[in-house]
C-alpha cells in the first residue's frame, strides 16, 4: 500500500522541552525497519504518533518506503514487460499462422504461383510456431499473462478500466427509462474479474465470458463461438471489449471481433464500450482516431457517445445507431465461418520513424 509524502507539521521540541509534555519519540531499529519493508503502513499506525517521529526515524521510515514503492515500480515493471512480450509473441503467431492459412488455400486452390508463400517459409513458420509456443508456456501461457493483467487492474496501479464507463452507463441507463428491477444487459467479453460492475449490480446486470477464466462466476467461451441472440429480449444493452482487441494477433479476427459485437446489441440504443492501448490510437503508423471512427461507423457505430485519452488507454463509448449490418454468405450464426476481404487495407497514415507498426 503506499503511503504518500505529506508534509506535517512537526511538534516542536525544545531542547529543555520545558512547559510541555514530551512527546513519546520512536525509535526505528534495523530489524524494525526490516519489518516495514514488508509492510510500510502497520509499522506506521503502530507508532503512537507518526507526527512525533525524530528526524532519522522519519527518514529511516521514508527511506524504508521508498524502497518499497521502488519495489512496487520494478514489479510492476516486470508485470508490464510480461504482458508486452505476450503481446509481441501473440501477434508473430498469428502470422505465422495465416501465412500456413494462405499457403493451405493456395494449394487447395491449385493458384500456388511464384510471388506465393514458398514450402520453406511453411517450414520456417511452422519451426518458428513451435519456438512461440514454447517461449509462451515458459513466460506461463495465457494464465500468467490474465494474472499479470489483473494485476494491472489493481487499485494501485489505477484500477479496472470499467471506472470510466460507470457515469456514461448512469446517463445511458437514465436515458432509457429503466425502471428499478429492469437492469442494463452488459455482455463483459474477456473479463479477468466478474465483481467490475459488482457495485452496480442493482442497475447493471453482467454476463462475463472469457477464453480461460480466472474466476467461476465467468463463463469459459470464445467470442466468435458465442450464439448471436435469437430474440430482443436476449440482446445486450451494453457490450465491453477492455483491452481484448488489441490482445488478438490476427487483423482479420480483430475486425471480425468489432463486428460480431454488434449483433449483441439492441440496434438503435446499444453502446460498445472499447478499450484501447493509447499508443494504438496515438503512435502508430497505419491507425489513428479518425480511422477508428470510419471502422466503427461501416459496422453501425455511428455515434461515438463519449472518448477519452488517459495516460496508457484510450477509452470509447460508441453507440450502435443502425442495425448490425449482415455479413454475406455466413452459414451459421457464429462468426468463424466467414472471414470478409478486409474493407480497410493496411495503409500508411503517418510517415514518421518513431511510430510503431
Ligand atoms: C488484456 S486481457 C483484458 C482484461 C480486461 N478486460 C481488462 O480490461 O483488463 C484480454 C483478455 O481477453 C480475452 N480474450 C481474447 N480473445 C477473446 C475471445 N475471442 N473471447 C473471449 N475472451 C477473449 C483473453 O483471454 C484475456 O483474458
Amino acid at each position: 500500500m503506499a503511503v504518500k509524502r505529506t508534509k506535517r507539521k512537526n511538534t516542536p521540541v525544545t531542547a529543555s522541552g520545558a512547559g510541555r509534555q514530551q512527546p513519546v519519540i520512536p525509535t526505528i531499529t534495523s530489524a524494525a525497519a526490516a519489518a516495514a519493508a514488508a509492510d510500510p503502513l502497520s509499522l506506521l499506525k503502530s507508532l503512537t504518533r507518526p507526527d512525533t517521529l525524530t528526524t532519522s526515524a522519519t527518514s529511516s521510515l521514508l527511506a524504508v518506503t521508498s524502497s518499497k514503492a521502488v519495489a512496487r515500480k520494478k514489479s510492476s515493471l516486470a508485470t508490464a514487460q510480461l504482458i508486452r512480450r505476450y503481446h509481441t509473441l501473440n501477434k508473430e503467431l498469428s502470422k505465422c499462422l495465416a501465412r500456413i492459412d494462405a499457403k493451405k488455400k493456395q494449394s487447395d486452390s491449385g493458384l500456388d504461383t511464384q510471388k506465393s508463400v514458398t514450402s520453406e517459409q511453411t517450414a520456417a513458420d511452422l519451426a518458428r510456431i513451435v519456438e512461440i509456443r514454447q517461449e509462451m508456456d515458459d513466460l506461463g501461457g495465457l494464465d500468467m499473462y490474465q494474472k499479470a493483467s489483473t494485476l494491472g487492474q489493481s487499485k494501485q496501479r489505477g484500477g479496472d478500466s470499467s471506472k470510466w464507463l460507470i457515469p456514461i452507463l448512469e446517463d445511458y441507463h437514465r436515458q432509457l427509462g429503466k425502471k428499478a428491477g429492469t437492469p442494463l444487459r452488459l455482455l463483459d467479453i474477456g473479463a479477468l474479474s466478474p465483481h467490475n460492475y459488482q457495485k452496480q449490480s442493482s442497475w447493471i446486470h453482467t454476463t462475463p465470458i472469457d477464453l480461460n477464466p480466472q474466476d467461476p462466476l465467468i463463463t469459459k467461451m470464445d467470442f466468435l463461438e458465442m450464439p448471436v441472440p435469437k430474440d430482443q429480449e436476449h440482446l445486450f444493452n451494453v457490450v465491453c471489449l477492455s483491452l481484448v482487441v488489441n490482445f488478438v494477433g490476427d487483423p482479420t479476427q480483430r475486425g471480425e471481433i468489432l463486428r460480431y459485437s454488434a449483433r449483441f446489441l439492441v440496434p438503435g440504443t446499444g453502446i460498445l464500450y472499447l478499450v484501447l492501448p493509447l499508443p494504438c490510437i496515438q503512435n502508430s503508423r497505419y491507425f489513428d482516431h479518425e480511422l477508428l471512427l470510419e471502422m466503427m461507423t461501416s459496422l453501425g457505430y455511428t455515434t461515438l457517445v463519449n472518448h477519452h485519452f488517459a495516460k496508457k488507454l484510450a477509452y470509447y463509448a460508441f453507440r450502435l445507431d443502425a442495425a448490425a449490418p449482415k455479413e454475406q454468405k455466413r452459414h451459421s450464426s457464429m462468426a468463424r465461418t466467414n472471414i470478409a476481404a478486409p474493407m480497410f487495407p493496411k495503409k500508411l497514415r503517418h510517415d514518421k520513424p518513431n511510430r510503431n507498426k
